[in-house]
């Protein structure tokens, strides 16, 4: 890394400007975002947007149309690679090997001493709970316990950029807290990580920033918080005396039956605000609960017409 400050408040992965065209179809169009050094970037979008493509040019494998992509200032270079860790979608280790001795194989290139590349591989092992697989081939495992040797293989030099292609797709609700953890103590040691996942649920736990990419193009960007903000935001839960609500410029209200609505507040609209409107008109309130628009919700808002045609 440089000496120099200036450079570590630059972000560690930079794209602008960045099209991407296969043949006459064009998959990412205007592409912009920076990824800042120690954060998780989720990296969000339907199947199909572009992820994979924007990660592959990110790491040289395809030539971009046009734009600029790059790792630590430059564009991708074998050095940046020996500080990178990457999970690639389609999974692929040497299936005929032992599970240990595919790890330290991979540990040696990453430039671990064998005895260390062991020690590390024994430990982790222990931790994603197959430590008695060790000496077991790799293609007589479950397809969960596969992807926790090649997590294992990503993460095992502790690289500087992390790059990780769902990786916990497939697992069980436990085993992915357990690979939520191991990421987050990838963050806390220091590593940045981009991560592409499609639960919303990873993305609330462990993620600073995201963007949402749709055809081509990302259709939101930031924090959590203030992609929820984009997204119209507050929904408004209001338990009343059974009458209707009155009509109001502050919320729309998506349902009101049996003295229980559900209300959209208004772009800008205070919800004590809202509460007040509805005390001042003689509503009997007895309760009133303003809530983010979740994760989940924005994402079917964006993507859920295009899901459905997938499908
Ligand atoms: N080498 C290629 N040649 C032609 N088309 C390609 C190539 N690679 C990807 N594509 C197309 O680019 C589009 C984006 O694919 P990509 O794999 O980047 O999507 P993704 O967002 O990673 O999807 P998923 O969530 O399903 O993994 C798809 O329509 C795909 O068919």
């Amino acid at each position: 890394m440089s000496e120099q400050t200036p450079t570590t408040t630059e972000p560690l992965v930079h794209i602008a400007n960045f099209r991407m065209d296969f043949g006459r179809t064009t998959v990412i169009r205007d592409l912009s975002f920076d990824i800042r050094r120690g954060e998780t970037f989720g990296f969000l979008g339907s199947n199909g947007s572009g992820k994979t493509t924007t990660i592959r040019a990110l790491l040289g494998i395809y030539q971009p149309t046009a734009g600029v992509l790059h790792i630590d200032g430059r564009p991708f270079s074998p050095e940046a690679g020996e500080r990178l860790g990457y999970l690639p979608e389609e999974r692929g280790l040497y299936k005929k090997e032992s599970v240990i001795d595919v790890m330290v194989y991979f540990g040696r290139l990453k430039g671990l001493g064998a005895e260390q590349a062991r020690r590390w591989s024994r430990e982790y092992l222990e931790r994603v709970g197959i430590g008695e697989k060790e000496k077991v081939r790799l293609d007589k495992l479950s397809g969960g316990q596969q992807q926790k040797v090649q997590l294992g293989v990503t993460i095992m030099n502790e690289p500087e950029l992390l790059i990780l292609d769902e990786p916990t797709k497939g697992f069980d609700p436990v085993n992915r807290r357990l690979l939520m953890d191991i990421i987050d103590d990838q963050k806390r040691a220091g590593s940045t990580v981009m991560m592409v996942t499609h639960q919303m649920e990873e993305v609330e736990r462990l993620c600073d920033r995201v963007i949402l990419l749709k055809d081509g193009v990302a259709r939101a960007y930031g924090t959590v918080e203030e992609v929820q903000e984009q997204f119209g935001g507050t929904i408004v839960q209001v338990d009343h005396d059974g009458g209707r609500l009155p009509d109001s410029a502050a919320y729309r209200i998506l349902s009101d039956e049996a003295g229980h609505a559900e209300l959209e507040a208004a772009e800008g609209a205070d919800p004590s605000a809202i509460l007040r409107g509805l005390v001042d008109a003689g509503v009997p309130v007895s309760r009133f609960s303003p809530t983010r628009k979740s994760l989940d919700d924005i994402f079917v808002e964006v993507y859920g017409a295009e899901s459905r045609e997938e499908d």
